[in-house]
């Protein structure tokens, strides 16, 4: 058979491989692309996109009940929305073969193997490649307890078809805050379950603290400290028992975070070194074989399993693969939100940070919800905190909470970036009144 030779192959189809591959053969590179299951991977499939459509139907349920003030608030239809979820999922998935296709990269569908450095096999074909670039994604953290086997994890929730009645969340962390807001504001009972007493590790105490406590106020039930131990199936019922107690549902979901795709892959046969957190890799991006590479979440680089910086790394490696001259990859400020109802979102240094170096930071605290953009949206808890250094009285990160907190930190996280001064924000013109002429206010 003959072997169909590239100058560079990707393994995965989710947004990382998708970044290198576009940018590798924009330069002119002889690319090809591998992957196993679904086109867009986790993201277009099982995360964010699916996410984002169920989470608009949610607000938009939320906005009809406090904003046009009627005597009733219709139910969400879930099979008329998993429909139209399903539908805008699948266009994306085939807009992200094509894509490649058209920008002439070659698509594979299989599971891809490595030979050696260079050489990869996918449905008994070889090819091989001067480059090789590994972007084979996260499986959800494995459970080892009696009855795992009835546990469901958070794509399957974000991809149902009908919603439970019921359901029990396993972990408190950004996908689970996610999945709890929009399955309470679709009408279902929801227990959620934290093995110690950390909700949102890493983001600010007293918003994490307000988010709590508005999802309790709306029927959600928190169980901190606690463990499930075992999980039993009677009478098309789930029993869940914990540390603390014992809980009937019709569902359960982890979001306990994620593994890196690793085994399957032969890695050793390439001579490439991983750990158990995923493939090890140096500030170029680059595994211990000199010419294979690896991207977002199966790459241990330090920095979360985010969408961003899986597209922001895959961008990178194109971009640096098709040069003479590389220079190592260098991250901009984080910039992260949770897609709960109100949401959280932060960029640059966090105000925990803050509040551990408070001789270098100032932590200015604002309440948001007298401006018309939340006033008019009932945002009635919307708050921001702005982490100003000391020395320079510059900002340097920023956290918010509400329900467009994901957009106002995307315009801060362009003021930090881009260094822009107060004087020149007011020099800019902007539609008004908009959450970014907010920023006139707000911006020190
Ligand atoms: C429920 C959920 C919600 C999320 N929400 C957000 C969010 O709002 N914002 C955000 O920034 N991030 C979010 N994330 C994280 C984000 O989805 C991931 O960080 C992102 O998908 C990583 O991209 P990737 O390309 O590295 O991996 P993936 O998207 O997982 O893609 C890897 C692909 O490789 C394929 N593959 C694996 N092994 C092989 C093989 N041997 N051969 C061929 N193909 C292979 C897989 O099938 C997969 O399609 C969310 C994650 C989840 C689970
Ligand atoms: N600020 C950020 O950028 C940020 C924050 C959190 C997570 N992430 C990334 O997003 C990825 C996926 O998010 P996620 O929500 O699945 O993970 P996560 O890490 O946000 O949350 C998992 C939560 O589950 C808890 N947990 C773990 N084992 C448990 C158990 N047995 N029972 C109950 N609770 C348990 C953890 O303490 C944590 O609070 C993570 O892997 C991470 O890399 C990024």
């Amino acid at each position: 058979m003959s072997m169909s030779k590239f100058d560079l192959i990707v393994i995965g189809g989710g947004v990382g491989g998708a970044g290198v591959a576009i940018k590798a053969s924009s330069y002119g590179q002889k690319v090809a692309i591998i992957e196993q299951r679904d086109w867009g991977g986790t993201t277009v499939n099982r995360g964010s996109t699916p996410k984002k459509v169920l989470l608009a139907a949610a607000e938009a349920h939320r906005h009809f009940e406090t904003q046009v003030f009627s005597e009733t608030t219709p139910d969400i239809n879930w099979e008329k929305l998993a429909a139209y979820r399903d539908n805008i999922v699948n266009q994306t998935a085939v807009k992200f073969k094509t894509r490649f296709q058209s920008n002439g990269i070659t698509t594979y569908e299989g599971h891809a193997e490595f030979l050696n450095n260079h050489e990869v096999t996918v449905n008994g074909q070889t090819l091989s490649a001067t480059n090789i670039v590994t972007a084979s994604g996260a499986h959800p953290k494995e459970l080892r307890f009696s009855g795992s086997q009835f546990v469901q994890h958070s794509g399957s929730f974000f991809r149902s078809e009908q919603l439970p009645s019921k359901i029990v969340i396993m972990g408190a962390g950004i996908i689970a805050f996610a999945m709890a807001s929009i399955a309470n504001e679709a009408g279902a009972e929801v227990v959620m379950l934290q093995h110690d007493a950390v909700a949102l590790r890493g983001y600010d105490h007293e918003f994490v603290g307000l988010l709590i406590d508005d999802l309790k106020q709306r029927g959600v039930r928190f169980q901190f400290n606690n463990e499930v131990k075992e999980i039993k199936s009677v009478d098309n019922c789930l029993h869940v028992l914990t540390q603390q107690s014992s809980i009937t549902t019709d569902v359960i979901y982890t979001a306990l975070g994620r593994e890196a795709n690793i085994s399957g892959l032969h890695l050793e046969q390439a001579g490439v070194k991983y750990t158990k957190h995923g493939i090890s890799v140096n500030d170029y991006l680059q595994t211990s074989q000199s010419n294979i590479y690896a991207v977002g979440d199966c790459a241990v680089t330090g920095v979360p399993q985010l969408a961003n910086y899986a597209i922001y790394q895959g961008k990178y490696l194109g971009d640096s693969l098709s040069k003479t001259l590389a220079f190592p990859i260098k991250y901009q400020l984080p910039v992260t939100a949770v897609f709960s109802m109100p949401r959280l979102a932060q960029a640059g240094v966090t105000v925990q940070q803050a509040n551990e170096q408070s001789d270098k930071y100032q932590v200015k605290s604002m309440s948001l919800a007298h401006w018309l953009n939340y006033q008019r949206n009932h945002d009635e808890q919307a708050r921001l905190k702005l982490i100003i250094n000391r020395q320079s009285q510059q900002v340097v990160g920023a956290e918010a909470y509400s329900y467009s907190a994901d957009d106002l930190i995307n315009y801060l996280a362009i003021l930090i970036q881009q260094n822009i001064s107060v004087k020149r924000l007011h020099d800019l013109f902007l539609a008004y009144p908009s959450t970014a002429t907010d920023l006139y206010g707000i911006w020190v």
